[in-house]
């Protein structure tokens, strides 16, 4: 039996690319979709996907009411993520989610829906196998260098900030060990946002320009000597595709939540 798979935000950047993904998957099936401006129409004529109809809901209720599916995948915004992925998880369907900007707090709310509901979250900061492993370089590096700030880079229009992989990040890296701050708040001369956000007791800064696509860096030092882990994503959504279908076959495999993409890999 495929997993019938709806995606909120289909027709967007990331969800346009991950339908296709999904569309072609033996394993799944797509049967539906949330997506504002385009309610009402056929994501297959939309993006092009063959024949056969997965009509567009305008909001999850509907959807909910309307479709039977397995797995939903968040790809909208943080303000409509909590509604989606808390109606979903009350219904007993089992959820991805990718959209950024989820606090620790709402993490905690979604959580508690997902435990109270026996239904499963797997929310990924960001999909691309790269990302995984510079997670996963970072944690090595932080186990022993306790000094480190992050740097997330984006595109002028990122409404959020942090990106998901900083907030994802920091929230790992504080679990290894919190980066040293060596001058408190209380003893800065200056401005203090110049030495950006304490998340999680991580430092935190995010860089929005124009030519900028999405990176993160983490930077560790040590007297004489520091290093450098860099992410650059390219252009276009595909980085992002392989891992939500992973993370969209896996997500039925345990109860509750758990977050990044490694949860459910090999390592
Ligand atoms: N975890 C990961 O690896 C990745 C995460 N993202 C995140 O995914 C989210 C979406 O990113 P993009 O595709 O670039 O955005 P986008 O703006 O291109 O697409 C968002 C989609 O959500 C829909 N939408 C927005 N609000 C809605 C609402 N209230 N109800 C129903 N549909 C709604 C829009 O119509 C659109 O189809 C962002 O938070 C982004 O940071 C993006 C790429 C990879
Ligand atoms: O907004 C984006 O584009 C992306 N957002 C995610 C994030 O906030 O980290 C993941 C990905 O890098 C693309």
């Amino acid at each position: 039996m495929p997993i019938k798979v709806c995606i909120a935000g289909a027709t967007g950047w990331a969800g346009s690319a991950l339908s296709k993904g999904v569309a072609n998957h033996p394993g799944f099936e797509l049967v539906g979709a949330i997506a504002r401006k385009k309610a009402g129409d056929n994501l297959a004529e939309v993006l092009d996907l063959g024949p056969g109809n997965i009509p567009i809901f305008a909001d999850i209720d509907t959807a909910l009411e309307q479709l039977q599916f397995d797995v939903l995948v968040e790809y909208t915004k943080p303000d409509s993520a909590m509604k989606n992925v808390l109606a979903a998880l009350k219904k007993g369907i089992n959820t991805v989610i990718g959209t950024s900007g989820l606090t620790e707090q709402d993490y905690k709310k979604i959580e508690e829906a997902a435990t109270t509901a026996n239904t499963s979250v797997l929310a990924v900061g960001n999909f691309a196998l790269t990302v995984v492993l510079l997670q996963k370089f970072s944690e090595m590096a932080a186990k022993y260098i306790p000094n480190y700030e992050l740097i997330d880079y984006a595109h002028e229009s990122k409404i959020d900030s942090p990106s998901g992989t900083a907030r994802e990040l920091a929230h790992r890296l504080s679990n290894v060990q919190e980066s040293t701050l060596f001058v408190s708040e209380a003893d800065l001369v200056g401005i203090k946002e110049s030495r950006g956000a304490r998340l999680e007791g991580v430092q935190v800064h995010s860089v929005r320009l124009p030519g900028h696509v999405i990176s993160i860096e983490a930077i560790f030092g040590l007297k004489d000597e520091k290093l450098t882990l860099r992410h650059d994503s390219g252009a276009s959504a595909e980085p992002y595709v392989q891992g939500a279908l992973l993370a969209i076959e896996k997500v039925g495999t345990f109860k509750g939540l758990q977050r990044g993409l490694d949860s459910v890999m090999d390592f």
